[in-house]
Protein backbone atom coordinates (compact mmCIF):
# COMPACT_ATOMS: atom_id res chain seq x y z
CA UNK A 1 0.00 0.00 0.00
CA UNK A 2 2.97 2.46 0.84
CA UNK A 3 4.52 1.91 -2.47
CA UNK A 4 1.39 3.35 -4.21
CA UNK A 5 1.70 6.81 -2.59
CA UNK A 6 5.25 7.29 -2.80
CA UNK A 7 6.32 9.77 -5.54
CA UNK A 8 9.70 8.27 -5.34
CA UNK A 9 11.26 5.11 -3.43
CA UNK A 10 14.44 5.38 -1.24
CA UNK A 11 15.34 2.02 -1.23
CA UNK A 12 18.86 2.48 0.09
CA UNK A 13 16.66 3.20 3.58
CA UNK A 14 14.90 -0.23 3.47
CA UNK A 15 17.98 -2.49 2.17
CA UNK A 16 19.68 -0.51 5.92
CA UNK A 17 16.57 -1.35 7.68
CA UNK A 18 16.19 -4.88 6.18
CA UNK A 19 20.40 -5.96 6.94
CA UNK A 20 19.57 -4.32 10.43
CA UNK A 21 16.80 -7.08 10.91
CA UNK A 22 18.58 -10.04 9.36
CA UNK A 23 20.76 -9.27 11.89
CA UNK A 24 17.89 -10.56 14.63
CA UNK A 25 15.64 -12.57 12.49
CA UNK A 26 16.54 -14.95 8.99
CA UNK A 27 12.44 -14.27 8.80
CA UNK A 28 13.73 -10.39 8.01
CA UNK A 29 14.02 -11.57 4.13
CA UNK A 30 10.02 -11.48 4.21
CA UNK A 31 9.76 -8.33 4.80
CA UNK A 32 7.68 -6.31 2.53
CA UNK A 33 8.54 -2.54 4.17
CA UNK A 34 9.62 0.42 1.78
CA UNK A 35 10.80 3.40 2.14
CA UNK A 36 10.43 6.78 -0.25
CA UNK A 37 8.87 10.47 -0.54
CA UNK A 38 5.46 11.89 -1.16
CA UNK A 39 5.73 15.60 -1.80
CA UNK A 40 7.96 16.87 1.19
CA UNK A 41 7.12 13.91 3.31
CA UNK A 42 9.95 10.94 4.24
CA UNK A 43 7.65 7.69 4.79
CA UNK A 44 9.62 4.81 6.32
CA UNK A 45 8.01 1.13 6.89
CA UNK A 46 9.51 -0.43 10.02
CA UNK A 47 8.60 -3.46 11.00
CA UNK A 48 5.82 -4.74 13.49
CA UNK A 49 7.72 -5.55 17.06
CA UNK A 50 8.62 -2.70 19.31
CA UNK A 51 12.32 -4.08 19.68
CA UNK A 52 12.34 -4.49 15.68
CA UNK A 53 11.59 -0.79 15.52
CA UNK A 54 13.98 -0.12 18.28
CA UNK A 55 16.60 -1.30 16.13
CA UNK A 56 15.65 -0.20 13.21
CA UNK A 57 14.97 3.74 14.15
CA UNK A 58 19.00 3.68 15.79
CA UNK A 59 19.99 3.07 11.85
CA UNK A 60 17.43 5.72 10.95
CA UNK A 61 18.04 8.43 13.33
CA UNK A 62 21.77 9.42 12.60
CA UNK A 63 20.52 10.26 8.18
CA UNK A 64 17.02 11.54 9.44
CA UNK A 65 18.26 15.21 9.93
CA UNK A 66 19.89 15.21 6.80
CA UNK A 67 17.10 13.58 4.58
CA UNK A 68 14.85 16.12 6.09
CA UNK A 69 17.02 19.10 4.70
CA UNK A 70 17.07 17.53 1.47
CA UNK A 71 13.11 17.10 1.23
CA UNK A 72 12.99 20.72 2.09
CA UNK A 73 15.21 21.68 -0.49
CA UNK A 74 18.01 23.14 1.99
CA UNK A 75 20.28 22.83 -1.00
CA UNK A 76 23.38 24.70 0.89
CA UNK A 77 23.07 23.03 4.15
CA UNK A 78 23.31 19.50 2.31
CA UNK A 79 25.99 20.41 0.57
CA UNK A 80 28.02 21.68 3.11
CA UNK A 81 27.27 18.56 5.28
CA UNK A 82 28.47 16.72 2.22
CA UNK A 83 31.63 18.81 2.13
CA UNK A 84 32.22 18.08 5.99
CA UNK A 85 31.63 14.59 5.87
CA UNK A 86 34.45 14.10 2.73
CA UNK A 87 36.60 16.74 4.68
CA UNK A 88 36.73 14.10 8.24
CA UNK A 89 36.85 11.07 5.81
CA UNK A 90 41.38 11.44 5.74
CA UNK A 91 42.92 9.64 3.07
CA UNK A 92 46.58 8.96 2.79
CA UNK A 93 48.93 10.02 -0.03
CA UNK A 94 48.70 6.35 -2.15
CA UNK A 95 45.06 7.09 -1.81
CA UNK A 96 44.48 10.02 -2.82
CA UNK A 97 46.88 9.97 -5.80
CA UNK A 98 45.08 6.97 -6.80
CA UNK A 99 41.71 8.57 -6.32
CA UNK A 100 43.34 11.42 -8.67
CA UNK A 101 45.00 8.99 -11.49
CA UNK A 102 41.77 7.08 -10.93
CA UNK A 103 39.58 9.99 -12.04
CA UNK A 104 41.37 10.90 -15.21
CA UNK A 105 41.99 9.96 -18.83
CA UNK A 106 44.00 10.78 -21.74
CA UNK A 107 43.27 13.59 -23.68
CA UNK A 108 42.18 12.75 -27.03
CA UNK A 109 44.68 12.70 -30.06
CA UNK A 110 45.53 15.72 -32.19
CA UNK A 111 47.97 15.63 -35.45
CA UNK A 112 50.90 17.85 -34.57
CA UNK A 113 53.52 18.75 -37.49
CA UNK A 114 56.52 18.25 -35.61
CA UNK A 115 58.48 19.98 -38.81
CA UNK A 116 56.47 23.58 -37.27
CA UNK A 117 55.89 23.02 -34.06
CA UNK A 118 57.36 21.76 -30.71
CA UNK A 119 56.13 18.04 -29.92
CA UNK A 120 58.99 17.71 -27.42
CA UNK A 121 57.79 15.32 -24.13
CA UNK A 122 54.62 14.76 -26.16
CA UNK A 123 52.80 11.02 -25.54
CA UNK A 124 52.26 9.39 -29.16
CA UNK A 125 48.52 8.30 -29.65
CA UNK A 126 49.07 5.53 -31.96
CA UNK A 127 52.29 3.39 -33.26
CA UNK A 128 54.00 5.32 -35.98
CA UNK A 129 55.39 3.00 -39.12
CA UNK A 130 58.07 3.90 -41.28
CA UNK A 131 56.81 5.06 -44.77
CA UNK A 132 60.61 5.27 -45.80
CA UNK A 133 63.67 2.71 -45.53
CA UNK A 134 66.56 3.72 -43.76
CA UNK A 135 68.75 3.86 -45.90
CA UNK A 136 66.88 4.34 -48.54
CA UNK A 137 69.62 2.96 -50.85
CA UNK A 138 72.89 0.42 -50.17
CA UNK A 139 75.01 2.84 -48.29
CA UNK A 140 78.52 2.25 -47.51
CA UNK A 141 80.21 1.77 -43.77
CA UNK A 142 83.68 3.25 -44.79
CA UNK A 143 85.69 5.13 -47.04
CA UNK A 144 87.19 2.90 -49.28
CA UNK A 145 86.10 1.54 -52.77
CA UNK A 146 82.89 -1.18 -54.09
CA UNK A 147 84.78 -4.23 -55.58
CA UNK A 148 83.04 -7.43 -56.57
CA UNK A 149 83.75 -9.71 -53.88
CA UNK A 150 84.26 -12.49 -55.53
CA UNK A 151 87.05 -10.42 -57.26
CA UNK A 152 89.65 -11.87 -54.47
CA UNK A 153 92.29 -9.53 -53.71
CA UNK A 154 94.37 -7.89 -56.51
CA UNK A 155 94.54 -5.14 -58.94
CA UNK A 156 91.55 -3.28 -59.46
CA UNK A 157 91.24 -0.40 -62.10
CA UNK A 158 89.09 2.77 -60.29
CA UNK A 159 86.25 3.38 -62.80
CA UNK A 160 84.74 6.24 -61.09
CA UNK A 161 84.71 8.19 -57.41
CA UNK A 162 80.69 8.33 -55.93
CA UNK A 163 80.63 11.07 -52.53
CA UNK A 164 78.08 11.50 -49.96
CA UNK A 165 74.87 12.49 -51.82
CA UNK A 166 76.30 11.62 -55.27
CA UNK A 167 74.96 8.38 -57.58
CA UNK A 168 77.54 6.66 -59.69
CA UNK A 169 76.04 5.93 -63.37
CA UNK A 170 78.54 3.55 -64.17
CA UNK A 171 78.14 -0.66 -63.35
CA UNK A 172 80.96 -1.77 -61.82
CA UNK A 173 82.52 -4.46 -64.30
CA UNK A 174 84.86 -7.42 -62.91
CA UNK A 175 88.66 -6.55 -61.82
CA UNK A 176 87.43 -2.87 -61.42
CA UNK A 177 86.44 -0.36 -58.50
CA UNK A 178 84.87 2.93 -57.52
CA UNK A 179 86.18 5.14 -55.06
CA UNK A 180 83.26 5.88 -52.53
CA UNK A 181 82.60 7.09 -49.06
CA UNK A 182 81.20 6.69 -45.34
CA UNK A 183 77.38 7.21 -45.82
CA UNK A 184 77.56 7.31 -50.11
CA UNK A 185 75.37 4.83 -52.08
CA UNK A 186 77.16 1.65 -53.41
CA UNK A 187 77.00 1.69 -56.91
CA UNK A 188 75.31 -1.41 -58.94
CA UNK A 189 77.35 -4.72 -59.66
CA UNK A 190 79.45 -3.93 -56.52
CA UNK A 191 78.85 -6.87 -53.48
CA UNK A 192 81.26 -5.38 -50.97
CA UNK A 193 83.15 -2.49 -49.91
CA UNK A 194 86.95 -2.65 -49.06
CA UNK A 195 88.12 0.37 -46.58
CA UNK A 196 90.77 2.51 -47.44
CA UNK A 197 93.27 0.81 -44.99
CA UNK A 198 93.21 -2.29 -46.62
CA UNK A 199 94.34 -1.31 -50.38
CA UNK A 200 97.42 0.20 -51.87
CA UNK A 201 97.38 3.12 -54.49
CA UNK A 202 99.49 1.75 -57.14
CA UNK A 203 99.22 4.34 -59.52
CA UNK A 204 97.79 8.09 -59.87
CA UNK A 205 97.47 9.77 -63.51
CA UNK A 206 100.33 12.37 -63.84
CA UNK A 207 98.95 15.30 -62.68
CA UNK A 208 97.95 13.16 -59.38
CA UNK A 209 94.44 14.11 -59.28
CA UNK A 210 93.14 10.85 -60.19
CA UNK A 211 93.39 7.24 -58.68
CA UNK A 212 93.61 4.90 -61.56
CA UNK A 213 95.14 1.27 -59.96
CA UNK A 214 94.72 0.53 -56.20
CA UNK A 215 95.57 -3.40 -55.00
CA UNK A 216 92.87 -4.71 -52.61
CA UNK A 217 95.03 -6.55 -49.97
CA UNK A 218 92.94 -8.76 -48.50
CA UNK A 219 90.15 -10.91 -50.33
CA UNK A 220 86.86 -9.47 -49.37
CA UNK A 221 83.45 -11.44 -47.87
CA UNK A 222 80.46 -10.52 -49.95
CA UNK A 223 78.39 -7.69 -48.28
CA UNK A 224 81.10 -5.94 -46.51
CA UNK A 225 80.82 -2.95 -44.89
CA UNK A 226 77.43 -2.16 -46.81
CA UNK A 227 74.43 -1.33 -45.37
CA UNK A 228 71.78 -2.95 -46.72
CA UNK A 229 68.32 -0.65 -48.07
CA UNK A 230 66.22 -0.49 -44.76
CA UNK A 231 68.99 -2.29 -42.49
CA UNK A 232 68.10 0.72 -39.71
CA UNK A 233 64.84 1.13 -40.39
CA UNK A 234 62.96 -1.28 -42.55
CA UNK A 235 59.99 -0.30 -44.71
CA UNK A 236 56.60 -0.71 -42.84
CA UNK A 237 58.30 -1.23 -39.66
CA UNK A 238 57.22 0.15 -36.13
CA UNK A 239 59.32 3.03 -34.94
CA UNK A 240 57.14 4.14 -31.97
CA UNK A 241 55.16 2.44 -29.84
CA UNK A 242 52.39 4.47 -29.14
CA UNK A 243 52.59 6.13 -25.88
CA UNK A 244 56.10 6.53 -26.47
CA UNK A 245 57.47 10.08 -25.14
CA UNK A 246 58.57 12.12 -27.89
CA UNK A 247 62.45 13.17 -26.78
CA UNK A 248 65.36 14.10 -28.81
CA UNK A 249 65.87 10.33 -29.89
CA UNK A 250 62.76 10.15 -31.18
CA UNK A 251 62.28 13.12 -33.17
CA UNK A 252 65.28 12.50 -34.53
CA UNK A 253 63.90 8.92 -35.48
CA UNK A 254 60.68 10.76 -36.78
CA UNK A 255 63.02 13.22 -38.84
CA UNK A 256 64.75 10.58 -40.35
CA UNK A 257 62.15 8.67 -42.20
CA UNK A 258 60.36 12.18 -42.76
CA UNK A 259 57.40 11.51 -40.22
CA UNK A 260 56.22 15.27 -39.72
CA UNK A 261 52.69 15.06 -39.09
CA UNK A 262 52.53 12.81 -35.60
CA UNK A 263 49.50 11.71 -33.70
CA UNK A 264 49.85 12.96 -29.76
CA UNK A 265 47.91 13.36 -27.14
CA UNK A 266 46.43 17.01 -26.34
CA UNK A 267 48.04 18.76 -23.43
CA UNK A 268 45.55 19.79 -20.34
CA UNK A 269 45.78 23.64 -20.00
CA UNK A 270 45.98 24.40 -16.36
CA UNK A 271 45.04 27.53 -14.84
CA UNK A 272 46.81 28.87 -11.53
CA UNK A 273 44.88 30.93 -9.48
CA UNK A 274 45.76 32.04 -5.98
CA UNK A 275 42.73 33.04 -3.04
CA UNK A 276 43.64 34.69 -0.56
CA UNK A 277 42.71 38.92 0.56
CA UNK A 278 46.21 39.62 1.92
CA UNK A 279 48.06 38.80 -1.34
CA UNK A 280 48.98 41.48 -3.64
CA UNK A 281 51.15 40.94 -6.96
CA UNK A 282 54.67 39.90 -6.33
CA UNK A 283 56.75 42.08 -7.97
CA UNK A 284 54.75 44.96 -8.24
CA UNK A 285 55.28 48.08 -5.39
CA UNK A 286 56.22 47.54 -1.95
CA UNK A 287 54.34 45.93 0.81
CA UNK A 288 51.95 47.49 2.92
CA UNK A 289 49.37 47.19 5.94
CA UNK A 290 48.53 42.87 6.64
CA UNK A 291 49.48 42.39 2.65
CA UNK A 292 52.11 39.87 1.38
CA UNK A 293 53.31 38.81 -1.84
CA UNK A 294 51.56 35.98 -3.98
CA UNK A 295 54.36 33.73 -4.69
CA UNK A 296 52.76 30.37 -5.09
CA UNK A 297 51.43 31.55 -8.28
CA UNK A 298 54.63 32.31 -9.73
CA UNK A 299 56.03 28.70 -8.00
CA UNK A 300 53.03 26.66 -9.70
CA UNK A 301 53.36 28.14 -13.30
CA UNK A 302 56.87 28.04 -13.60
CA UNK A 303 56.82 24.61 -12.28
CA UNK A 304 54.10 23.72 -14.91
CA UNK A 305 55.41 25.22 -17.84
CA UNK A 306 58.80 23.25 -16.67
CA UNK A 307 57.04 20.48 -17.17
CA UNK A 308 55.27 21.39 -20.78
CA UNK A 309 52.19 22.06 -19.78
CA UNK A 310 50.45 24.92 -21.33
CA UNK A 311 49.49 27.41 -19.03
CA UNK A 312 47.36 30.03 -17.99
CA UNK A 313 47.25 33.16 -15.11
CA UNK A 314 43.97 33.09 -13.64
CA UNK A 315 45.70 36.22 -10.99
CA UNK A 316 44.32 36.67 -7.44
CA UNK A 317 40.90 35.93 -6.56
CA UNK A 318 39.91 37.58 -3.35
CA UNK A 319 38.20 35.37 -0.73
CA UNK A 320 34.49 36.30 -1.65
CA UNK A 321 31.93 33.46 -2.42
CA UNK A 322 30.83 35.89 -5.97
CA UNK A 323 34.21 36.52 -7.08
CA UNK A 324 35.24 32.69 -7.07
CA UNK A 325 32.89 32.37 -8.99
CA UNK A 326 33.11 34.48 -11.50
CA UNK A 327 36.75 33.33 -11.74
CA UNK A 328 35.87 29.71 -11.83
CA UNK A 329 33.27 29.91 -14.51
CA UNK A 330 35.71 31.74 -16.85
CA UNK A 331 38.34 29.40 -16.05
CA UNK A 332 36.26 26.36 -16.75
CA UNK A 333 36.00 27.74 -20.34
CA UNK A 334 39.57 27.49 -20.98
CA UNK A 335 41.45 25.19 -18.69
CA UNK A 336 41.01 20.76 -18.23
CA UNK A 337 42.74 21.66 -14.95
CA UNK A 338 42.36 24.43 -12.53
CA UNK A 339 44.39 24.94 -9.51
CA UNK A 340 44.05 27.66 -6.35
CA UNK A 341 46.04 27.88 -3.48
CA UNK A 342 44.61 28.88 -0.47
CA UNK A 343 41.16 28.78 1.18
CA UNK A 344 41.08 25.08 1.67
CA UNK A 345 41.57 24.73 5.39
CA UNK A 346 38.93 26.05 8.70
CA UNK A 347 39.30 29.80 8.34
CA UNK A 348 35.48 31.34 7.52
CA UNK A 349 37.08 33.00 4.58
CA UNK A 350 38.38 29.28 2.88
CA UNK A 351 35.33 29.20 0.67
CA UNK A 352 36.61 27.17 -2.02
CA UNK A 353 35.09 24.08 -1.72
CA UNK A 354 32.06 24.92 -0.72
CA UNK A 355 31.70 27.21 -3.67
CA UNK A 356 32.96 24.38 -5.93
CA UNK A 357 29.91 22.27 -4.64
CA UNK A 358 27.32 24.26 -3.85
CA UNK A 359 27.64 26.34 -7.06
CA UNK A 360 29.21 24.46 -9.73
CA UNK A 361 28.01 21.17 -8.34
CA UNK A 362 31.53 19.39 -8.44
CA UNK A 363 32.30 16.30 -7.04
CA UNK A 364 34.35 16.62 -4.03
CA UNK A 365 36.50 13.69 -4.56
CA UNK A 366 38.70 14.05 -1.20
CA UNK A 367 39.54 17.10 1.11
CA UNK A 368 41.78 16.17 3.68
CA UNK A 369 45.19 13.95 3.73
CA UNK A 370 47.40 12.44 6.24
CA UNK A 371 50.58 14.21 5.14
CA UNK A 372 52.71 17.28 5.90
CA UNK A 373 52.63 19.51 4.22
CA UNK A 374 49.36 19.96 2.22
CA UNK A 375 46.78 18.48 5.38
CA UNK A 376 44.05 20.36 3.61
CA UNK A 377 44.64 19.38 -0.12
CA UNK A 378 41.40 19.32 -1.99
CA UNK A 379 40.43 17.52 -5.30
CA UNK A 380 36.84 17.52 -7.22
CA UNK A 381 36.18 16.52 -10.47
CA UNK A 382 33.56 18.97 -12.77
CA UNK A 383 31.21 17.99 -15.74
CA UNK A 384 31.36 19.70 -18.39
CA UNK A 385 29.09 18.57 -21.35
CA UNK A 386 30.13 18.03 -24.57
CA UNK A 387 34.47 18.06 -22.57
CA UNK A 388 36.24 16.21 -20.76
CA UNK A 389 35.73 16.11 -17.19
CA UNK A 390 37.40 19.45 -15.29
CA UNK A 391 39.62 19.01 -13.06
CA UNK A 392 40.25 20.92 -9.86
CA UNK A 393 42.98 20.96 -7.68
CA UNK A 394 42.48 23.07 -4.19
CA UNK A 395 45.64 23.68 -2.76
CA UNK A 396 46.72 24.59 0.84
CA UNK A 397 47.86 28.38 0.74
CA UNK A 398 51.52 27.90 2.59
CA UNK A 399 53.99 28.08 -0.31
CA UNK A 400 55.58 24.80 0.56
CA UNK A 401 52.09 22.69 1.07
CA UNK A 402 51.36 24.11 -2.73
CA UNK A 403 54.45 23.26 -4.28
CA UNK A 404 54.61 19.76 -2.58
CA UNK A 405 50.94 18.86 -3.53
CA UNK A 406 51.33 20.26 -7.42
CA UNK A 407 54.49 17.81 -7.29
CA UNK A 408 52.41 15.13 -6.12
CA UNK A 409 49.42 15.07 -7.43
CA UNK A 410 48.69 17.93 -10.31
CA UNK A 411 51.87 17.08 -12.06
CA UNK A 412 51.20 13.44 -12.60
CA UNK A 413 47.14 14.22 -13.19
CA UNK A 414 48.59 16.52 -15.85
CA UNK A 415 51.16 13.73 -17.44
CA UNK A 416 47.67 11.39 -17.30
CA UNK A 417 45.81 13.89 -19.16
CA UNK A 418 48.47 14.53 -21.69
CA UNK A 419 48.58 10.05 -22.13
CA UNK A 420 51.46 9.26 -19.92
CA UNK A 421 50.83 5.66 -19.07
CA UNK A 422 52.98 5.33 -16.24
CA UNK A 423 52.48 9.47 -14.46
CA UNK A 424 53.81 9.15 -11.02
CA UNK A 425 56.64 10.69 -9.90
CA UNK A 426 59.96 8.40 -9.56
CA UNK A 427 60.86 7.36 -6.03
CA UNK A 428 64.13 5.98 -5.20
CA UNK A 429 65.67 4.61 -1.92
CA UNK A 430 68.00 6.60 -0.71
CA UNK A 431 70.37 6.45 2.87
CA UNK A 432 70.12 9.19 5.25
CA UNK A 433 73.43 11.25 5.96
CA UNK A 434 71.90 12.77 9.13
CA UNK A 435 69.35 11.80 11.72
CA UNK A 436 66.11 13.31 11.16
CA UNK A 437 63.03 13.84 13.82
CA UNK A 438 59.64 12.73 12.87
CA UNK A 439 56.12 14.55 12.22
CA UNK A 440 52.90 13.51 13.67
CA UNK A 441 51.74 13.49 9.88
CA UNK A 442 53.94 11.30 7.33
CA UNK A 443 55.43 13.77 5.68
CA UNK A 444 57.18 15.06 2.30
CA UNK A 445 60.58 15.99 3.90
CA UNK A 446 62.61 18.66 1.29
CA UNK A 447 66.24 16.88 0.84
CA UNK A 448 69.00 17.47 -1.19
CA UNK A 449 70.57 14.30 -2.59
CA UNK A 450 74.09 13.57 -2.94
CA UNK A 451 75.10 11.23 -5.35
CA UNK A 452 78.20 8.39 -4.99
CA UNK A 453 80.86 8.37 -7.11
CA UNK A 454 82.12 5.19 -8.48
CA UNK A 455 81.10 2.06 -10.12
CA UNK A 456 79.50 0.55 -6.41
CA UNK A 457 76.02 -1.00 -7.51
CA UNK A 458 75.36 -1.09 -3.62
CA UNK A 459 75.55 2.73 -2.74
CA UNK A 460 72.80 4.59 -2.54
CA UNK A 461 72.45 8.36 -2.64
CA UNK A 462 73.05 10.09 0.33
CA UNK A 463 69.90 12.72 1.60
CA UNK A 464 70.38 15.51 3.31
CA UNK A 465 67.66 17.79 5.28
CA UNK A 466 66.97 21.79 3.84
CA UNK A 467 66.61 22.48 6.85
CA UNK A 468 63.59 23.91 8.84
CA UNK A 469 60.26 21.95 7.33
CA UNK A 470 58.07 25.05 8.19
CA UNK A 471 55.20 25.15 5.42
CA UNK A 472 55.66 28.69 5.06
CA UNK A 473 59.38 28.44 4.35
CA UNK A 474 60.04 28.34 0.70
CA UNK A 475 63.47 28.33 1.09
CA UNK A 476 63.61 24.24 2.56
CA UNK A 477 62.58 23.69 -1.30
CA UNK A 478 65.21 25.51 -2.69
CA UNK A 479 67.68 23.22 -4.61
CA UNK A 480 65.64 20.19 -3.14
CA UNK A 481 66.16 17.47 -5.70
CA UNK A 482 63.54 15.35 -3.77
CA UNK A 483 61.12 14.76 -0.68
CA UNK A 484 61.80 12.33 1.81
CA UNK A 485 58.96 10.11 2.51
CA UNK A 486 58.90 9.94 6.38
CA UNK A 487 56.71 7.60 8.42
CA UNK A 488 54.61 9.34 11.17
CA UNK A 489 56.27 9.84 14.32
CA UNK A 490 54.91 7.24 16.67
CA UNK A 491 55.97 6.07 20.36
CA UNK A 492 58.28 4.25 19.66
CA UNK A 493 59.87 5.96 16.63
CA UNK A 494 60.70 9.56 16.75
CA UNK A 495 63.22 9.83 14.47
CA UNK A 496 65.14 8.09 12.04
CA UNK A 497 69.01 7.70 12.45
CA UNK A 498 71.73 8.79 9.62
CA UNK A 499 72.47 5.48 7.65
CA UNK A 500 68.55 4.56 7.69
CA UNK A 501 67.42 3.62 3.88
CA UNK A 502 64.17 5.28 3.23
CA UNK A 503 62.26 6.34 0.40
CA UNK A 504 62.80 9.45 -2.00
CA UNK A 505 60.28 10.66 -4.65
CA UNK A 506 63.02 12.65 -7.34
CA UNK A 507 61.90 16.35 -8.06
CA UNK A 508 64.08 17.35 -10.94
CA UNK A 509 63.70 13.82 -12.96
CA UNK A 510 60.56 12.41 -14.30
N1 LIG B 1 42.11 25.52 12.49
C1 LIG B 1 42.92 25.04 11.58
N2 LIG B 1 43.72 25.88 10.93
C2 LIG B 1 44.55 25.41 10.00
C3 LIG B 1 44.57 24.03 9.71
C4 LIG B 1 43.71 23.16 10.41
O1 LIG B 1 43.67 21.95 10.19
N3 LIG B 1 42.89 23.73 11.33
N4 LIG B 1 45.46 23.58 8.76
C5 LIG B 1 46.66 24.35 8.58
C6 LIG B 1 47.36 23.84 7.45
S1 LIG B 1 48.10 22.34 7.63
C7 LIG B 1 47.52 24.55 6.33
S2 LIG B 1 48.53 23.94 5.07
C8 LIG B 1 46.93 25.85 6.12
C9 LIG B 1 46.30 25.91 4.75
O2 LIG B 1 45.25 26.79 4.76
P1 LIG B 1 44.56 27.38 3.47
O3 LIG B 1 44.75 26.50 2.32
O4 LIG B 1 43.21 27.71 3.83
O5 LIG B 1 45.46 28.64 3.15
P2 LIG B 1 45.36 30.11 3.70
O6 LIG B 1 44.83 30.10 5.07
O7 LIG B 1 44.71 30.92 2.68
O8 LIG B 1 46.91 30.44 3.73
C10 LIG B 1 47.83 29.75 4.53
C11 LIG B 1 49.13 30.53 4.61
O9 LIG B 1 49.71 30.69 3.35
C12 LIG B 1 49.83 32.05 2.95
N5 LIG B 1 49.51 32.15 1.54
C13 LIG B 1 48.30 31.90 1.01
N6 LIG B 1 48.35 32.09 -0.31
C14 LIG B 1 49.60 32.46 -0.62
C15 LIG B 1 50.24 32.81 -1.83
N7 LIG B 1 49.57 32.79 -2.98
N8 LIG B 1 51.53 33.14 -1.81
C16 LIG B 1 52.21 33.17 -0.61
N9 LIG B 1 51.65 32.85 0.57
C17 LIG B 1 50.36 32.51 0.57
C18 LIG B 1 48.82 32.75 3.81
O10 LIG B 1 49.10 34.09 3.96
C19 LIG B 1 48.90 31.95 5.09
O11 LIG B 1 50.02 32.36 5.83
O12 LIG B 1 45.95 26.10 7.11
C20 LIG B 1 46.41 25.83 8.45
N10 LIG B 1 45.38 26.27 9.33
O1 LIG C 1 49.68 20.64 5.90
MO1 LIG C 1 50.01 22.19 6.09
O2 LIG C 1 50.32 22.02 4.45
O3 LIG C 1 51.24 21.63 7.16
O4 LIG C 1 51.10 23.36 6.24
Amino acid sequence: ATSRVLDRRADGLSTALLLKSLESTPYAVLSRGVSGMRGQTLIVNLPGSQKAVDECFAVLEPVLAHAVKQLQGRIVEVKAEHVEMQQSAHCNVDEAVSTVLDSVTPLPAETVNCATASVLGRILASDVIAKEPLPPFRASVKDGYAVRARDGAGRRRVVDVVTAGDESSVVLQAHCAIRVSTGGPVPSGADAVVQVEDTKLIESSPDLTKELVIEVLKPPAEGQDIRPVGSDIALGAKVLDAGAKIGPCELGILASIGCSLVPVHKLPTVGVASTGNELMEPFGAGLGGAKIRDSNRTTLLAMLSSHGFPVVDLGIIPDKADCLVTAFEKAIKTCQVIVTTGGVSMGERDLVKQVLTADFNATLHFAQVRMKPGKPTSFATLSVANRHPVLFFGLPGNPVSAFVTANLYVIPACRRLGGWSAPRRSVINVKLGQEIGLDPRPEYHRCTLQWPSGIDADVLPTAWSTGSQASSRLLSCQSASGLLILPARSDSLLSLPAGHVTQCMLLDCP
